[in-house]
């Protein structure tokens, strides 16, 4: 793992500098975020793994642009999108970020082409269709692009996610639990096509997980416990992650 994007081979596609986020409960404020910096390169996969609530999701918003933190800088490629105001951020994301989230999230009156499509309209901007095409081909759904969501299985669901999330060639995909709710053999299908897309798209991949096997197929894997960074991996093996895992927060 890197602390700065000085220390990076490459160009980073995000960093976070010094970043803390609490939330308020009652009259208390719970720490989801402490002081984490980190940078990441581009066209890189980099999974996020640590226990329930040790703040992975919180990293994956504030990185992501969808929550502000308290303290600290986001950097996505050159743009310090925590100097962003509202609207700016809003445009910023729908242009440079792509989500995927466990639950798909697809509007089910939509066909397949149209939920892919949709961060390109929403934006005023034209659809490539041999972009659209080629995405569609990468992720496996050539010839559904007419079905509607509830007309495919739920791989393909995901794969329409991650189409879509590909379709504006955003800076970094940010997925959270993407893998959650599948089987672990379209699981498996579903990273294979998040490994596609770093290796072959050159895209930049942040994936939280619970799951040591998915997290495997990333580059590297980051830890985190009690809001804090805890360590990392470089192309680690299941027997690594899960060893990391079981003594997380102990040092
Ligand atoms: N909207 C919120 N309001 C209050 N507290 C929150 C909110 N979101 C997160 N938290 C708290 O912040 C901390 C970090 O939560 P976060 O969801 O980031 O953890 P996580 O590692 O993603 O957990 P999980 O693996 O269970 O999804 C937890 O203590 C959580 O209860």
């Amino acid at each position: 793992m890197y602390a700065d994007a000085t220390e990076l081979p490459g160009p980073a596609a995000l960093q976070l500098e010094g970043v803390s986020k609490s939330y308020r409960s009652g009259t208390a404020r719970v720490p989801a975020l402490r002081e984490v910096s980190l940078a990441i390169p581009a066209g890189t996969f980099t999974a996020v793994m640590g226990p329930s609530g040790s703040g992975k999701s919180t990293l994956l918003q504030c990185a992501a642009g969808l929550d502000t933190p308290d303290s600290g800088r986001v950097l996505l490629g050159s743009t310090d999108i925590s100097r962003l105001r509202r609207r700016a951020l809003t445009a910023f994301r729908r242009d440079h970020v792509g989500f995927v989230f466990q639950s798909y999230n697809l509007l089910p009156q939509l066909s397949v082409a149209r939920n892919v499509t949709l961060p390109l309209l929403l934006g005023g901007r034209s659809v490539d269709r041999e972009w659209l095409e080629y995405i569609l081909e990468a992720v496996g759904l050539s010839g559904l692009d007419a079905r509607k969501p509830q007309e495919l299985s739920g791989g393909q669901q995901q794969r329409a996610a991650i189409a879509r999330a590909l379709i504006t060639r955003p800076d970094a995909v940010f997925a959270d639990e993407p893998t959650g709710a599948l089987d672990s053999a379209t699981a498996r299908q579903v990273l294979d096509l998040l490994r596609h897309t770093v290796t072959d798209l050159g895209q930049t991949v942040v994936m939280v997980t619970h799951d040591p096997v998915a997290a495997c197929s990333a580059d590297n894997v980051i830890f985190l416990a009690d809001g804090r960074l805890d360590g990392a991996l470089a192309n680690a093996s299941v027997r690594d992650v899960t060893e990391r895992v079981s003594y997380l927060g102990e040092r």
